[in-house]
């Protein structure tokens, strides 16, 4: 039976001064984002994923998009190493937690590579890997190295418009590609590709193979998921949209663990 397992990571003190690259900089509420933090994880909790929290890191003001940090295939993980210096810290209690609490096998990307969890998207054994600002080509190659002798197809698609693959699409749980087209690179990449009309439309967490988690601030692509006969859970992220954050970054799921 699959786990629903979900890492999450309380936001930092110091949320605020969380990176931005393409978006102006906006002030942030501390208070409001930690009741949308705490509502994010009572969201998944209802539908039964079991959320656990990696220690907060109160000095990484980027920890709570801990999605960055590692990437799943099956039981085994890839630590990352981000393009952006200033996260690498993140990851050691991440890899701890794997490691101690979860039982899953780890690996990590090494030096020159660089690759943000944010950049992976996953559909079946389909292993989308965005090549831009934060995964270079090391990072792509050490992904492949790592997930294909367990089964995974590696697609490498540039990502240029965008912080990350997924801020630019992520997956239906039937597998349809979803994105703000004006964002995508190449569209085309994908079999089933899904235009939605918001840009925070083109975020979605799995929930189940009915539910999808959206963005609050993407009401018309919620409707569009409904019209397909899936069910949208909107949750309000606005405090980590102003730092370039999505529904995603909030969490890892842990679906094939033996644990
Ligand atoms: N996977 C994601 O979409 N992560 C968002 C990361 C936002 C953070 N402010 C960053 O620039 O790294």
């Amino acid at each position: 039976m699959p786990s629903k397992k979900a890492l999450v990571r309380r936001p930092s003190p110091r949320l605020a001064e969380g990176l931005v690259t393409h978006v102006e900089r906006q002030p942030v509420d501390g208070e409001l984002a930690l009741a949308q933090w705490e509502a994010y994880g009572a969201a998944l909790r209802a539908h039964g994923w079991q959320t656990v929290e990696v220690d907060p890191a109160d000095d990484c003001p980027d920890g709570v998009f801990v999605e960055d940090t590692v990437v799943m295939f099956r039981n085994v993980a890839l630590v990352g190493r981000s393009g952006a210096a200033r996260r690498r810290q993140e990851t050691p209690a991440v890899r701890d937690v794997l490691v101690e609490r979860l039982g899953c096998s780890v690996n990590r990307v090494r030096e020159p590579g660089t690759l943000d969890g944010g950049d992976v998207l996953k559909v079946g054994d389909t292993v989308y890997v965005g090549r831009g600002g934060r995964t270079n080509a090391e990072g792509v190659r050490q992904l492949r190295a790592a997930f294909e002798p367990l089964g995974a197809r590696v697609v490498a698609v540039p990502v240029s418009r965008v912080l990350h693959l997924k801020s630019a699409v992520t997956a239906l749980p039937d597998g349809t590609v979803v994105g703000y087209e004006p964002l995508v690179d190449s569209p085309a990449a994908f079999p089933r590709f899904l235009a939605v009309p918001e840009e925070a439309g083109a975020h979605v967490v799995v929930l189940d193979g009915n539910s999808v988690l959206t963005a609050a601030s993407a009401p018309r692509s919620a409707e569009l998921f409904a019209d397909l006969g899936f069910t949208p859970v909107p949750v309000d992220i606005s405090e980590f949209e102003k730092l370039e954050g999505c529904v995603t970054c909030l969490s890892v799921r842990l679906r094939d663990l033996h644990t």
